[in-house]
């Protein structure tokens, strides 16, 4: 995967769908303590990167992650945001973010079960260790929001759910304890305005970083179809797999017979039909103009 030559940026490292940047000699931010996190129109499904990318799909998400992050800085969540201000080829999908010592573990919580925490319930009726009661299916609600981290895998593997004792000899009991308060704290605010969109939050995947200072502060993005689970509140039905608000088209077509692709084989998923692009183009703006409340400004 080859990333955007950048002026003034040199590449660091790139995941699925978005990649790093480090500051280059010479340019205006040389010797800050700063990165460039840009996000692609790339979308990935069944741990495969997509063909084509989404037209916006970067755009749109990183204009609603900053949205969160603004609405979190208002309840007092610091981040690590720094400038808007990047080259024109990453224009809107690109933040320049302050360099922070990233916690090594992934700071997941859970309203609802399913995905990897139901797999752990259905095997022992924990998740991360946590008990939890009889007769739970996929896509429960949870009796509360539960703190559930993972490790942070190499590029390739998967995360994998850790207890929160595992955490603290991890990370050290005071972290451990800080992180948990504040990931179930920006959950319960997140997931409060998205309900009130029709959104359900069903889980997501926060960064935190420590400061100079060793003050914990929200990094990556946050609160994105692409580190959250979110499903439309009208069609929610314990039971069964919950329609991703975001991905659905995608996945239907790429289960399809119409699609030719066995997901269950080594081969790589076929390229997306149009229509499937531009279906899943709208979901992207339907989220942030319901989680929003306004339409995205310049949209392409
Ligand atoms: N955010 C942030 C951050 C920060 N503020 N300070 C130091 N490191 C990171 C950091 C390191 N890896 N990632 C994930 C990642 C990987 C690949 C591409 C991406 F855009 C993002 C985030």
């Amino acid at each position: 995967m080859t990333a955007t030559g950048l002026p003034g940026w040199r590449h660091l490292s790139s995941g699925k769908v978005r990649d790093l940047y480090t500051p280059d000699a010479g340019s205006p931010w040389d010797g800050e303590d700063v990165l460039l996190m840009v996000a692609t129109d790339r979308i990935s499904a069944y741990d495969h990167v997509l063909s084509p990318g989404i037209p916006g799909k970067g755009i749109i998400l990183t204009q609603l992650s900053l949205w969160w992050f603004e609405q979190l800085a208002a309840e007092g969540i610091g981040n690590h945001l720094v400038s808007t201000e990047v080259p024109e080829e990453v224009a809107g999908r690109g933040v320049v973010v302050r360099s922070l010592d990233m916690v090594e573990a992934e700071a997941i919580v859970r309203g609802y079960l399913t995905g990897s925490g139901l797999a752990e319930y259905r095997e022992t009726g924990t998740v991360t260790g946590i008990v939890l009661p009889g007769g739970l299916t996929d896509g429960s609600a949870l009796p509360e929001p539960l703190f559930t981290p993972s490790t942070k895998a190499e590029q390739g593997d998967h995360d994998e759910n850790i207890s929160f004792e595992q955490l603290q000899q991890s990370i050290g009991a005071d972290l451990a304890r800080r992180l948990r308060d504040a990931a179930l704290r920006v959950y319960a605010l997140a997931e409060a305005k998205a309900r009130a969109a029709g959104i359900i939050l069903a889980d997501t995947k926060f960064e935190f970083g420590l400061d100079d200072q060793g003050a914990l502060v929200l990094a990556d993005e946050v609160l994105t179809p692409d580190s959250s689970r979110f499903w439309p509140a009208e069609d929610w039905a314990p039971g069964k797999a919950q329609p991703s608000f975001d991905k659905q088209f995608v996945r239907n077509w790429l289960t399809s017979d119409a699609s030719g692709w066995d997901r269950n084989s080594d081969d790589a998923p076929p390229e997306l039909p149009a229509d499937i692009v531009a279906a899943t183009q709208e979901r992207y703006l339907d989220a942030y103009r319901r989680l929003t409340g306004t339409e995205l400004p310049n949209f392409i």
